[in-house]
């Protein structure tokens, strides 16, 4: 599904400033996987999401979608194959443009058919069914602008725009961080039901280490660049937040540095 090869990004190479942010990564996805990604601050795990979708490119090392080389393909030509959320509610959606308006957007985005911002009563009855499938009311907002949302029926609404056309990879960038417990914890409900009903590839960085655990079938870890542990379903499945905090201890050679980590 996948494959990230050898891939390396340096930031200002060659002046003080220099900053290693990926030291070859190898990493490949079965299609399927849900692998949660937790690390230390600068590990380079938003390097990763970014080389993914396109919005860096890495200075050595190949990135493949099913075999497809997408390493050059520039960020808008990927995102038909590629869903993100970003931390920020505000990212991912037209704040001044309605829920519909938002949604007609996700539907065309990679159809090759320009922007159809228009909508048909046949297409408002499909947007009313994925926006119930929220839950949370939306479908009966659809004239409603964006803007006047809170930030997690914000967040849920971007979910949905990013899943809208089942990508092939989901990248989920730390998306439930900036919403209060009750609010994360329904995106984080959302966030199991469409990827398991859509079956999505996903990566989801996390800093809810309670979170990383209980999600997905697979965890990764970095630090300073690297992927230093990546761990199976089986595994994952008898981890406590003592023995990967202690793995990471032992593995990096220093305490796990994240001030914005969440012990559940
Ligand atoms: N645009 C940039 N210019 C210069 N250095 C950068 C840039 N983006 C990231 N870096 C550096 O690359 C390293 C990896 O950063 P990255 O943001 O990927 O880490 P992260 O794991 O997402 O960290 P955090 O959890 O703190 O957000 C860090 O040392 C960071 O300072």
């Amino acid at each position: 599904m996948l494959r990230i090869s050898h891939v390396s990004k340096l930031f200002h190479a060659g002046s003080p400033d220099e900053k290693i942010a990926l030291t070859d990564i190898n990493l490949h996805l079965n299609s399927g996987d849900f692998i949660t990604v937790i690390g230390s601050n600068g590990a380079g795990k938003s390097t990763l999401m970014n080389m993914i979708s396109g919005v860096l490119k890495p200075d050595i090392g190949n990135i493949l979608i099913d075999g497809n080389d997408i390493t050059n393909l520039p960020e808008h030509k990927r995102s038909r194959w590629i869903g993100r959320v970003f931390q920020d509610p505000m990212a991912g959606t037209a704040p001044h443009m309605t829920i519909e308006e938002n949604l007609a957007m996700a539907y065309s985005r990679g159809q090759n058919r320009g922007l159809h911002i228009g909508v048909s009563s046949k297409r408002r009855t499909l947007f009313k069914e994925q926006l119930s499938r929220l839950g949370i009311g939306l479908e009966d907002r659809l004239r409603a602008k964006v803007g006047t949302l809170s930030g997690g029926e914000r967040q849920a609404l971007s979910l949905l725009m990013a899943t809208f056309t089942k990508p092939q990879i989901l990248l989920l960038d730390e998306h439930t961080a900036a919403l209060d417990p009750a609010r994360a914890e329904l995106v984080t409900r959302l966030t199991q039901n469409i990827v398991s009903e859509l079956n999505l590839t996903t990566l989801m960085v996390t800093h809810n280490m309670e979170q990383a655990i209980r999600l997905g079938n697979r965890l990764i870890m970095m630090d300073g660049g690297k992927i230093i542990l990546d761990v199976n379903e089986s595994v994952k499945a008898d981890l406590t937040m003592e023995h990967l905090l202690g793995e990471f201890e032992r593995i990096s050679g220093h305490k796990l540095a994240d001030d914005r980590v969440v012990l559940g």
